[in-house]
């Protein structure tokens, strides 16, 4: 009999992984593979009490509730890391309460995590789904379906780094924009996020001297739909047209929606702030730090179009430090601010004092009201 070996996978931690998250994202549970042992792993989401008693019946008392750090600060405990809730029944009304309603509070102790709790949350992140996992270490007599999928945490814990590293330009082509008539998309595989990066090349930018350059993050309902919640689109338009009229630059695309949170989750955040809280304690509720994006991956996309030198269109400095570490060198002189709307103004106010953005929101109200 033929026997088809594949040797196309030159790196088969990175495909575990990616094969975990699909099946992280159906819903189905997972086995994490530890140094000194293993843990079936299951997400929150669309978790129910026919779940909960297929995970019971493995778990024999000893299933657990990862939670990050903001979720338990939001709880009520004053956390900097990740804890665990024990989960002597596996009940999806108590998992509810714990992992996502506002009302939740802690009704067991919290425990630290381990090693295989960190990896099970990691690859809730990397899903882009709720960050909240249910864990159930495996002891050796369990039989568990052969179906599932077996990822080694060591591979989870390296995968952002390895897909930073591991960029590949896919495709490019003129694309002419309504702006910038003379622009280039080109689509590069790997970075963050479960689709692809582009970049936009708007007119020739001359690579020997500093070129301009935005970072910027997917925001579907601010740049295709214009919400009024954001700056994103105006940012989005305003920076190309800038490009355009003034000897060209370059535009990266990242698939980051919802500073990295995915857009099920940036949507989660937008009906709790349509119930009062900002942009930031949206996300902690949700068990998200301020920002979950790194821009690394965005360095190797400059660096493989010949880019060793930047002038950064952003008021972000997180950006402009990620940037500079990676060896490229940033002038970041360039802010970039949308249009104050009432919707917007707070959300821009938030990022000033929370994040540290560099926002003169007092110098663009006065500009807004003198037009
Ligand atoms: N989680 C969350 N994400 C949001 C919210 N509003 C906008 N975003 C996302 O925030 C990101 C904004 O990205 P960027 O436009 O690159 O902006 P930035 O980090 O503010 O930096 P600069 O614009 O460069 O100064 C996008 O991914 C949006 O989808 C929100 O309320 N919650
Ligand atoms: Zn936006």
């Amino acid at each position: 009999m033929m026997r088809l070996t594949l040797s196309l996978s030159d790196n088969p931690a990175t495909t575990a992984v990616e094969r975990a998250i699909m099946e992280f994202r159906s819903a189905r549970p997972v086995v994490i593979e530890g140094r000194d042992g293993s843990a079936l792993v299951v997400g929150v989401e669309d978790f129910d009490d026919a779940r909960g008693a297929e995970i019971e019946a493995v778990a024999a008392g000893h299933a657990h509730l990862v939670l990050p750090a903001a979720r338990l600060r939001r709880l009520g405990l004053e956390r900097e890391a990740p804890g665990r809730v024990a989960l002597p029944v596996v009940e999806q009304e108590r998992i509810e309460t714990l992992a996502l309603r506002l009302d939740g509070r802690i009704d067991a102790p919290v425990r630290p995590v381990d090693g295989l709790d960190q990896e099970a949350l990691e690859l809730a992140r990397l899903s882009l789904v709720l960050p909240a996992v249910i864990v159930v270490p495996l002891s050796s007599g369990v039989e568990i379906d052969a179906s599932l999928m077996r990822v080694p945490g060591a591979a989870i814990r390296d995968y952002r780094r390895a897909k930073a590293a591991d960029l590949s330009l896919v495709s490019r082509a003129p694309v002419p924009l309504e702006d910038a008539p003379t622009s280039e998309f080109v689509v590069f595989r790997g970075g963050e996020g479960l689709r692809d990066q582009v970049a936009i090349i708007v007119g020739k930018p001359d690579l020997s001297k500093p070129v301009t350059v935005r970072l910027h993050s997917a925001c579907l309902t601010g740049d295709l739909f214009g919400s009024l919640k954001c700056d994103c689109g105006d940012q989005l338009r305003e920076t190309v047209r800038f490009m355009a009229a003034n000897e060209g630059g370059i535009l990266l695309y990242l698939d980051q929606e919802g500073r990295g949170n995915g857009i099920a989750n940036k949507i989660r955040a937008y009906k709790l702030q349509s119930q009062g809280y900002d942009t930031y304690e949206a996300d902690e509720m949700l068990g998200f730090e301020a920002d979950q994006r790194r821009f690394d991956f965005a360095a190797v996309m400059l660096k493989k179009l010949g880019v060793s030198a930047v002038r950064l269109m952003t008021n972000n400095p997180e950006k402009i430090r990620a940037l500079s570490e990676s060896g490229l060198q940033v002038i970041s002189d360039h802010r970039v601010l949308g249009r104050p709307t009432a919707e917007n103004v707070s959300y821009l106010a938030a990022k000033r004092d929370r994040a540290g953005h560099y926002i003169d929101l007092e110098g663009l109200l006065a500009c807004s009201n003198k037009d």
